[in-house]
């Protein structure tokens, strides 16, 4: 892991041997170490069940909703366990945006920004909204396309702008990091460039952890990428260098297509 980029910085996010289990017989994620650093894009790769959302979902808590779901070893972000933190504070620091866009479709794309902080009875002034839902929609890009059509209901937007929306409504929190799952894999070619365009700006004032089935996604913008294995991550590194000079085997089959 000695390639890592990381521009001096500490770690922001350190997973130590993190393992989930939803069932006692058998690891979804087996002993998992790595430190993500901050103002980078993480790609985390691998075939279809290595666990890849397992571990993305582990790092903001949401497998507390599931009992039965086990989570062991330590997910430090900025030095805090989040095991041990509020669960709401934990998703406010570390927000997830999901494959399928996924605005409430009733409310309108100005409550749809600002839901995070109505359902968790956070009660802001007039003055205080307005400048969320500005700010927040500005920096997804998104501003000038919907500034005179607040009131609209957030489905009444196209695939691509809705996931922009939803990235707004995860900026809205000033998180953290952004966990994002697959999270242009049901949009079009010019939507999926969109996305990737914000996520590549959005790094200087963020950290960013991806799942990606999409290898060339990958090599465009992540600057670390880690590929996991049957729940093991098997190699974390450079992205650059992952890709032309994989250290494991069973990196370079991945990579190269004999399996996917
Ligand atoms: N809710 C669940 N209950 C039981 N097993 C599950 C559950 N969700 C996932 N698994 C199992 O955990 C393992 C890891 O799944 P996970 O969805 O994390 O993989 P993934 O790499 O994200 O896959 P994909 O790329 O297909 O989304 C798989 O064996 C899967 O069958």
């Amino acid at each position: 892991m000695e390639d890592i980029n990381y521009n001096g910085n500490k770690p922001i996010l350190q997973l130590k041997s993190v393992s989930v289990a939803y069932t006692p017989d058998k690891k979804a994620v087996n002993e998992v170490s790595a430190d993500v650093f901050p103002n980078t894009i993480t790609a985390i790769m691998g075939p279809s069940g290595c666990g890849k959302s397992t571990l993305l979902r582990a790092i903001n808590r949401m497998h507390d909703l599931y009992p039965s779901v086990k989570t062991t070893g330590e997910i430090l972000l900025k030095g805090k366990n989040v095991l041990q933190m509020n669960p709401m504070e934990v998703r406010r620091m570390a927000g997830m945006v999901f494959q399928q866009p996924n605005p409430f479709p009733t409310m309108s794309i100005y409550d749809n920004v600002l839901a995070g902080y109505s359902l968790n009875g956070i009660r802001l002034n007039r003055q205080e909204k307005d400048r969320i839902v500005e700010q927040s929609l500005v920096s997804v890009a998104l501003w000038d396309e919907v500034k005179d059509v607040m009131t609209k209901r957030g489905s009444f937007l196209s695939g691509g702008q809705q996931q922009r929306l939803c990235i707004a409504r995860t900026l809205a929190l000033k998180p953290e990091l952004l966990l994002m799952d697959e999270p242009t894999s049901a949009l079009d070619p010019i939507s999926t460039n969109k996305i990737e365009e914000l996520l590549l700006d959005l790094k200087s004032k963020y950290t960013i952890l991806i799942v990606t089935h999409n290898m060339s996604q990958a090599a465009r913008i992540s600057d670390n990428s880690m590929f996991m294995y049957l729940g093991n991550l098997i190699e974390y590194g450079n992205t650059r260098h992952m890709f032309t000079k994989p250290r494991n085997k069973k990196t370079e089959e991945y990579l190269t297509g004999v399996f996917g």
